[in-house]
């Protein structure tokens, strides 16, 4: 394969990271604040997303889990993702659109946070599960890309965007994954102080 193609793709991403770090520091910063607070009141975090965006919430509950960069007490995050009894028996008996909504009225409590990714913002069951979450009087922190699809338009004051305004899935998740690290070392920090250096 011609290696200016791969050149490219490298290329593309480090310059979308570069373009988008202005603009997302401050959502990535208030996603920490918000993350952080319900953690500390003993809530929890679950997340929801398809495809890559599964792996990204399944990543994200990882580290939060087990550690990140700094050894630390386990913390409170759940993948939506992986149950596949649920999730077939929910898809197969209900719809694919309420696979992850029927788990956060199961899990959520007010006061929790629902990370929802989805590159478009137009997955009818991460929309869904926003939805069941703003019932339960969780806060959402939405990472999209794109416009924001209509995911955008669920979001409240009290919630988070984190919007990649690209046009193409795989940048917007490359972005999405330095946004994810970016929020798992601010709580570190929050938790024990330091820089992001250390
Ligand atoms: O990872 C990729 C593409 O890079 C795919 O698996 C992608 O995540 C899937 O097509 C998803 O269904 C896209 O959903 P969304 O990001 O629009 O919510
Ligand atoms: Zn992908």
């Amino acid at each position: 394969m011609n290696t200016q193609r791969i050149l490219a793709h490298f290329q593309e991403s480090a310059d979308l990271k570069l373009q988008s770090a202005a603009a997302l520091a401050h959502p990535i910063s208030q996603a920490i604040e918000l993350m952080f607070g319900a953690l500390s009141n003993g809530n929890k975090i679950l997340a929801c997303g398809n495809g890559g965006s599964a792996a990204d919430c399944q990543h994200f509950a990882a580290e939060l889990v087990g550690r990140f960069e700094r050894e630390r007490f386990p913390l409170p995050a759940i993948a939506l993702t992986t149950d596949t009894s649920i999730m077939t028996a929910v898809g197969n008996d209900y719809s694919f659109r309420e696979i992850y909504s029927k788990q956060v009225q199961a899990f959520g409590q007010a006061g929790d946070v629902l990370l929802a990714i989805s590159t478009s913002g137009n997955s009818a069951n991460v929309l869904a599960a926003v939805e069941a979450a703003l019932e339960r009087e969780m806060r959402v922190v939405a990472l999209t890309g794109k416009d924001g699809g209509a995911l955008a338009k669920l979001l409240t004051d009290a919630d988070v965007h984190i919007n990649v305004p690209h046009s193409r899935t795989a940048r917007i998740q490359e972005v999405h994954l330095v946004a994810i690290h970016c929020i798992c070392d601010g709580i570190d920090v929050a938790l024990f102080g330091g820089d992001e250096n250390e």
